[in-house]
């Protein structure tokens, strides 16, 4: 089936969710899987669930064959037009990232501070103790 260029709204595909009428949108793509359902190894449940929506992630999470991939083809009729279809939601890790910031400033203060620190502690103490021995050691 070819598609003759047609382009499709997310509305428009969603009027067909039935196992009468089942269209699927898949990489932009708009397929009749109407007379494919009965016929599916996954099931007709499956398919229907992903109408009225991009089944892109569907369709791929499945890890489909490259053989489901090919049968596509024979559903083709015509492509979605995108600025219907909502966009992802994408990954928004937890903390922001100017928390994550100044949590990396303050501790690299910390380091630099006991860097310049430690060594003089280590001098002072060392001085200390050779000061204390001299002093308490017998004279010849
Ligand atoms: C026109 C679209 C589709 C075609 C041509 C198709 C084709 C196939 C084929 C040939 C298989 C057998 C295994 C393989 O070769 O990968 C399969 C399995 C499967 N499909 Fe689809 N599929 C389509 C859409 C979907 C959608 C939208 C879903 C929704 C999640 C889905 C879910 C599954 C599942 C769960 C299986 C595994 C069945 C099992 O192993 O028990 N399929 N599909």
């Amino acid at each position: 089936m070819g598609g003759d260029g047609k382009v499709f709204t997310l509305s428009e595909v969603s009027q067909h969710s039935s196992a009468k009428d089942c269209w699927i949108v898949i990489d932009g793509k708009v397929y009749d899987v109407t007379k494919f359902l009965d016929d599916h190894p996954g099931g007709d449940e499956v398919i229907l669930t992903s109408t009225g929506k991009d089944a892109t992630d569907d369709f791929e999470d499945v890890g489909h064959s490259s053989t489901a991939k090919a049968m596509l083809d024979e559903y083709y009729v015509g492509d979605i037009d995108t600025a219907t279809v909502p966009v992802k939601a994408k990954f928004v890790p937890p903390t922001s990232t100017k928390a994550v910031a100044t949590q990396d400033k303050s501790s690299d203060f910390v380091i630099k501070l006991l860097q310049f620190l430690v060594p003089l502690l280590i001098l002072g103490l060392a001085f200390g103790i050779r000061y204390y021995t001299k002093t308490k050691a017998p004279s010849s």
